[in-house]
């Protein structure tokens, strides 16, 4: 069996002069969480768009659930899909339950009883009855997803899902995103937060100005790519910085939230220890690190204007 939901081939989409999307192959593997990842302007709401036919390609094609798409062939795909494209719109004056049974009556997905089970799925189980315009922003989007999941689809395609929300908000968007996920269910997702995808994606897809930079698992990218890095923190980080810049050894230096980062095998610890100290900055914090995907697109991406 094609282990396929999505596969594109290059996939293309101009707008007037500007390249949009630029000539995608992308393969997004069944009972996956895969992410969309790239600065604002990359193509991935177009691309999302054109998986779903609100877009027409400009050259390329793209198979759904290994089923190449010929003219018109996506109608009969679509009722496999759940999907959320910017934020949802709904009626401010009628309560979420109320909001859910209105888009499931004019879409024709799922059926009533299964309502009240899909806010218990969300987490607004107690809040159904509320009216939507006193929802948080969270629950705003949780019941967003509860319609995406009307008719149980194999695939949800959620474009930046957590735009907006505070830490809390994300991070309980992002704990229901990876229960939504399973065996049967895939999920495409974008974000311009690269901390985000990292957290709940299982594999990537970088672009940038509609082209793809990398593809790949996360954690495979990272270790592929990733330099060996210690965090400190020092009596005194600007002499640090100079210091550490100096030795031939230290192949390069950043700074992150408060620590410095180092470039340097862990095992060389003890000689950035005796290094800073010779000069009278001590090491008040030292650990190995691992390479963010922040830091894995901005190596990637390097020189792209
Ligand atoms: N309908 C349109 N007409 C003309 N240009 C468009 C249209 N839609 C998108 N674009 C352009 O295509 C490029 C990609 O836009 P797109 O919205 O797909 O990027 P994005 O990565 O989703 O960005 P964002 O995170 O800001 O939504 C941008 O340069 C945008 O201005």
């Amino acid at each position: 069996m094609d282990d396929s939901v999505i596969r594109t081939d290059g996939l293309t989409k101009r707008y007037g002069h500007v390249l949009a999307v630029d000539g995608l192959s992308l393969d997004v593997s069944r009972g996956r969480i895969f992410g969309l990842l790239g600065p604002n302007g990359s193509g991935k709401t177009t691309l999302m768009s054109m998986l779903l036919g609100l877009v027409r390609p400009t050259a390329g094609s793209f198979s759904l659930f290994g089923n190449l798409l010929e003219k018109g062939g996506l109608d009969r795909e679509l009722h496999r899909i759940g999907a959320l494209i910017e934020t949802p719109t709904f009626y401010p004056y009628l309560s979420g339950r109320n909001n859910l049974a209105y888009f499931q009556g004019i879409s024709g997905r799922g059926n009533p009883q299964e309502l009240d089970l899909l806010l218990e799925q969300v987490g607004l189980g107690g809040r159904g009855g509320d009216k939507f315009q006193t929802y948080s922003l969270g629950m705003k989007q949780r019941l967003g997803l509860a319609y995406t999941l009307l008719g149980d689809p194999e695939l949800l395609v959620l474009d930046e899902p957590t735009n907006g929300m505070d830490p809390a908000g994300m991070a309980e968007v992002r704990d229901l995103i990876r229960g939504l996920a399973s065996e049967n269910r895939s999920v495409i997702l974008s974000s311009h937060l690269l901390n985000e995808v990292e957290q709940v994606c299982d594999s990537v897809a970088i672009l940038s100005h509609g082209r793809l930079i990398a593809q790949g698992d996360v954690a495979d990218l990272l270790q592929e790519r990733g330099r060996p890095q210690v965090r400190l923190r020092t009596t005194n980080d600007g002499k640090a910085w100079e210091i550490l810049t100096a030795l031939a050894w230290v192949d390069g230096i950043s700074a992150d939230n408060g620590y410095l980062v180092a470039s340097v095998e862990a095992d060389r610890s003890w000689e950035i220890t005796a290094a800073l100290s010779r000069n009278e900055v001590y090491v008040a914090e030292m650990a190995p690190a691992q390479m963010s995907l922040e830091q894995y697109f901005l190596d990637v991406t390097e020189g792209d204007p």
